[in-house]
């Protein structure tokens, strides 16, 4: 018994794996951010920035991941259950893209924050 619930959790552990790398495949946005990601570690280490520094960062990362997994989610859901145009599709759409907008402002806040007195 005990085998098994721990083999349900890995194979949840598994499903959650693949989701990243099936929105890593198939979103071009999904690119976008691993782009920038792999960018702002790359200068955090060579700005040796601080732990607090370092908290923030991950947190503006992982809040633009999730809105962007979200709203893609969310887009994907839309398509399938109402593929023709509607009015309150748009909203949907348009909200759950608003989101991701305002998660990366505050991303871009936050790194300029951190990153302007160690450039300058
Ligand atoms: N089924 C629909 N009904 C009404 N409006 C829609 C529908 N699908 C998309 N739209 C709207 O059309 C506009 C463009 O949609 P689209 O999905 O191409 O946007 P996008 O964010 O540029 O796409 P992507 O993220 O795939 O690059 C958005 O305002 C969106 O809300």
């Amino acid at each position: 018994m005990g085998n098994s619930y721990i083999s349900k959790r890995l194979a949840s552990f598994g499903y959650a794996f693949s989701g990243i790398a099936a929105f890593l495949r198939s979103e071009p946005h999904a690119r976008i951010h691993a782009l920038a990601t792999i960018v702002v570690v790359a200068a955090g280490c060579w700005y040796k920035i601080a732990t607090p520094e370092w908290i923030w960062i991950i947190l503006a990362i992982t809040l633009v991941w999730i809105t962007e997994m979200l709203n893609t989610v969310i887009e994907k859901i839309m398509d399938h259950l109402s593929p023709q145009l509607h009015p309150k599709v748009k909203f949907i759409k348009d909200v759950a893209a608003g989101a991701v907008l305002v998660a990366a402002i505050a991303a871009v806040i936050i790194g300029a924050v951190i990153f302007i007195p160690y450039i300058f």
